[in-house]
């Protein structure tokens, strides 16, 4: 039987194959090479896998050894954020082994997840096969997640349990914020700045807009409260600004992404209401000035549906279901009819950011578990 390279080895092949998602086309690199990748070891286990196509360079996969409803997916994206090369200290696309971590872009988020599952799965004897399981990666889960969108659209299954294998630190979340980002326009008049008459200053109804939405992070705070959650109120973040290019210019143009982050049980609709309401004073104000959009489609919010997998999962790791306050593909997954739980190695802490790691006591219990959950939904 053919064999698939060690641990360590496929670990940094991943890392060394980039598959960046960005808003930015620029900085996108698309994830074929690593789906492709994907797909070559999952058949060398003796999986039959499915490719589907997501945009240009971008792929779906699932590999199913099995057939039929029930059984188990072990799910994640195969994507990156964008990274700033400058700002790591180790390669970032390969994998560094220094002070217990295994370093590298994707190491915890979430491209070391699916090294981990396969490792675990040639340790086993998958020969008798109670009920399917089954493997998916995906595209643009770090921008639109489109592809878990598609896949869910697609995919002609029903697990009866999805592990997500997001970093949570092998705690189980069963449920989470959903996301929205938008991009805020101001186009004012460009002028010579000795004569403010002459233009309209861009960046100084920005200034307006940042008041307005610093108002409605508090009121967000005030009004909604889940206290199932660490941070138990929709949270707005203002995280990239862009405006003007010369002192001795009226700023003509000036944008702003911000994210949004609904609770369970908000309506994406009720949320973008409330920015709505913020944006039209300035509107009101400068008809015409202000434009916003959506940077990718709202990501729902997530609470895994009912079920016994759940509790099961939360015995065998002496851990209780928990809740996180970012998005995943959770309910995309959740809509193939599944019990999912959102449940894998490393830390968030770590994700999107340089250097990221994943520490190597994750790497023996993540296996242990990725096998765990095999005998109990596939083997008996
Ligand atoms: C886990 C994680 O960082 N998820 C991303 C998803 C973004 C999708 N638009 C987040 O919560 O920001
Ligand atoms: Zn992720
Ligand atoms: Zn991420």
């Amino acid at each position: 039987m053919q064999k698939l390279p060690s641990l360590a080895q496929m670990f940094n092949r991943l890392l060394t194959l980039p598959s960046v998602s960005a808003t930015d086309p620029a900085l996108d690199t698309g994830n074929k090479a690593v789906i492709e990748q994907l797909a070559q070891w999952c058949e060398t286990l003796g999986f039959k896998v499915t490719l589907q196509p997501v945009g240009h360079n971008k792929l779906n996969l699932w590999a199913e050894l099995g057939s039929g409803p029930g059984g188990l997916l072990l799910a994640g994206h195969a994507d990156t954020v964008p990274f700033d090369e400058g700002r790591w200290n180790k390669n970032p696309l390969a994998m560094t082994e220094a002070d217990g971590k295994w370093f590298g872009l994707g190491a915890t988020d979430m491209k070391g997840f699916f090294a981990l599952v396969l490792a675990a799965l040639e340790g086993m004897d998958l020969s008798q096969l109670k009920a399917p399981l089954r493997i998916a990666a995906t595209a643009d889960e770090e921008t639109s997640m489109e592809g878990a969108r598609r896949l869910a659209e697609a995919a002609p299954f029903s697990p009866a349990l999805t592990l997500v294998g997001e970093p949570t630190e092998l705690k189980p979340i069963g449920r989470h914020k959903g996301h929205i980002s938008a991009g805020i326009r101001i186009t004012g008049k460009s002028g010579h700045s000795s004569d403010p008459g002459a233009g309209l200053n861009a960046m100084e109804l920005m200034h307006g807009v940042l008041g307005d939405l610093i108002v409605l992070k508090q009121e967000l705070a005030e009004r909604y409260c889940d206290h199932h959650f660490a941070v138990p109120y929709p949270t707005l973040n203002l995280g990239h600004i862009h405006g003007g290019d010369n002192a001795n210019r009226i700023c003509g143009c000036c944008e702003l992404h911000i994210d949004m982050r609904p609770l369970p049980g908000m309506s994406i609709p009720e949320l973008e209401g409330l920015l709505k309401e913020k944006l039209s004073n300035v509107e009101k104000a400068h008809p015409g000035a202000l434009q916003w959009q959506h940077l990718h489609e709202p990501c729902p919010a997530f609470v895994s549906p009912d079920g016994p997998w759940k509790d099961e999962v939360s015995r065998l790791l002496g851990q209780p279901v928990e809740t996180a306050n970012y998005a995943t593909e959770a309910p995309f997954f959740a809509s193939l009819g599944s019990e999912v739980l959102v449940l894998g190695p490393g830390s968030i802490r770590q994700a999107h950011q340089p250097d990221e790691f994943m520490a190597m006591d994750q790497i023996g219990p993540a296996m242990e578990l990725v096998q765990g959950m095999v005998k109990r939904l596939c083997l008996t």
